[in-house]
């Protein structure tokens, strides 16, 4: 046990992570991107500043938040003078995220903070038009509605389209984590599959539908209202975890012209 345990202090948050320090990995990592030269980019939880060195060399702006004071002091001595740098000490969690212009993110995030950070970025008023999230992949996979999808999934997916662009070895990072990591890819829809007027019908469809295994859906729908969702949605012999996106969308589809009676 540590000595700062030993005395019940608590051990600054950069202890617990898992840093990629390998310029020759990381160059490989945005080699998979579309991060170029005219992009501004947010980097989240800049540590060590290893990604941080490679993206400012790559692109016109770098905006980097990290929450670490001791991380931060050493990357503000580590990038003096470098312009295109824009370093804050802050939680990303209470930071606020450019309110207009493109942007993209690329970031080895602590996974305690997985959800709330993806939260953040995908909800916003201005999201980034692409992002790259080092994540468990456990985590990446609920969030791509694997192997059935989730709340998350189906709120990410009328907005993103998602993948992994890179599976992780363990030996990348220092230390080596305890779980499969990959690096996992957003791309905003040029149009969303739910209208911005629709969105909040959407949440609450969505939120309601799920709950207890899809029976959610029977309290949503008369009888005879369901049995024709099912049949607009092409499903046949209900087995709630085998509904599929689109099968969803269909279904919230029919749900607002028969239930609700608006259109799109
Ligand atoms: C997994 S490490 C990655 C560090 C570096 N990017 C790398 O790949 O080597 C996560 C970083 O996020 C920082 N961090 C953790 N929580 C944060 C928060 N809420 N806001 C900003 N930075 C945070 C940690 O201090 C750490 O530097």
């Amino acid at each position: 046990m540590s000595k700062n345990k030993k005395q019940g202090q608590k051990l600054p948050l950069w202890v617990s992570q898992n840093f990629l320090t390998s310029h020759r990995t990381i160059i490989k990592l945005l080699g998979r991107t579309t991060i170029g030269i005219h992009d501004h980019v947010l980097e989240i939880g800049p540590g060590k500043g290893h990604i941080t060195r490679l993206l400012v060399d790559k692109c016109r702006k770098v905006t980097a938040v990290e929450i670490d004071a001791r991380l931060y002091d050493k990357l503000l001595e580590k990038f003096k003078g470098t312009e295109n740098l824009h370093l804050y000490h802050q939680d990303f969690l209470q930071w606020r995220l450019p309110a207009s212009g493109a942007y993209k993110v690329f970031a080895n995030i602590p996974f305690c903070h997985t959800t709330a950070i993806l939260r953040k970025l995908t909800e916003s008023r201005n999201p980034p038009t692409e992002a790259w999230l080092v994540m468990e992949k456990s985590a990446a996979r609920r969030f791509m509605g694997k192997p059935r999808e989730t709340l998350r999934s189906l709120m990410l997916k009328p907005l993103f389209d998602l993948d992994i662009a890179y599976y992780f070895q363990r030996e990348d990072f220092h230390p080596k984590p305890g779980v499969d990591v990959v690096l996992i890819h957003l791309k905003k829809k040029t149009q969303p599959d739910i209208s911005p007027a629709q969105w909040r019908y959407y949440e609450h469809f969505v939120a309601n539908a799920l709950q207890g295994g899809g029976a959610g859906l029977g309290r949503m729908f008369n009888k005879r209202q369901l049995s024709r969702a099912f049949r607009e949605a092409t499903i046949h012999g209900f087995v709630f975890g085998e509904i599929i996106y689109v099968q969803w969308l269909c279904l919230f589809r029919s749900y607002c012209r028969h239930v609700l009676q608006i259109r799109d």
